[in-house]
């Protein structure tokens, strides 16, 4: 079974994610390939650079993820062309990942998409489990994490879908407001459903 597992910016798909991988299961990690596919001397860095300027690599020739950030969670227009540079490439890797684990035998493969419904990704797995807050939490977390001003958090939500729209496409959800423990519960539940475990 492929599980897709979603949500929305730090609803805590990477603390469930983490559970998973304790449980042993293999992942896809999106967030991961899509540092991978932009390594220095990768063609799509390369078309990156030419089409954001050279001013978004930094001076040993890396993405400065920090100011391509700034341009693109502020501006719709820059996000949808640098997801039309970066996303084919993406999608490729984490299916060729899927694949390996699949042909060594895995029955159970995780798919980390933060954008899995923004990309509409839903037909890449068997079943959709969306990590979802409140807002309030979401906003929270969110500024403690990255250090984030109100203002920047919020451009970050808002650049991606409702988590509400996101429940409704689910198989199932984890409600990440309380404890992580109660996460961990809610977590071994849905598994214990699917028959996974
Ligand atoms: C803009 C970049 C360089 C900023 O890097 P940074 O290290 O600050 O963030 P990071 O990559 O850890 O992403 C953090 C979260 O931001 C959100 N996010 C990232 N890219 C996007 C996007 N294009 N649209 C909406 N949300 C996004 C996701 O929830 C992700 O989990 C980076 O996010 C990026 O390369 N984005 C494009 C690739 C992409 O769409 N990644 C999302 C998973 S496929
Ligand atoms: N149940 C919880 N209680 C307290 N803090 C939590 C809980 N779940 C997650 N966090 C914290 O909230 C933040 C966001 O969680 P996490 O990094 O797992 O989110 P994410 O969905 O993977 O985010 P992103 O999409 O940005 O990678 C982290 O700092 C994490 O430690």
């Amino acid at each position: 079974m492929i599980i897709g597992l979603t949500g929305s910016i730090a609803s805590g798909k990477s603390t469930v994610s983490n559970m998973l991988k304790a449980y042993g299961f293999p992942i896809v990690d999106a967030d991961l390939v899509a540092r991978q596919v932009v390594e220095p001397g990768s063609e799509t860095l390369q078309k990156i650079a030419e089409v954001f300027g050279k001013e978004i690599l930094t001076e040993n020739g890396e993405l400065d993820r920090k100011k391509l950030g700034a341009i693109i969670f502020n501006n719709e227009e820059k996000r949808q062309l640098l997801n039309s540079i970066i996303h084919p490439a993406i999608r490729k890797e984490m299916l060729r990942q899927r694949d390996e684990h699949l042909a060594n035998g895995e029955k159970t493969v995780i798919m980390d998409i933060p954008l899995l419904f923004e990309s509409k990704l839903q037909h890449f797995v068997d079943k959709i489990l969306v990590v979802s807050v409140s807002e309030d939490v979401q906003l929270q977390r969110l500024m403690e994490r990255n250090q984030l001003s109100e203002e920047e958090a919020k451009a970050r939500i808002q650049s991606q879908l409702p988590l509400s729209v996101k429940e409704q496409g689910a198989d199932a959800v984890i409600n990440n407001n309380g404890t992580i423990d109660e996460t961990r519960k809610q977590l071994e539940q849905i598994l214990n459903e699917w028959d996974v475990l």
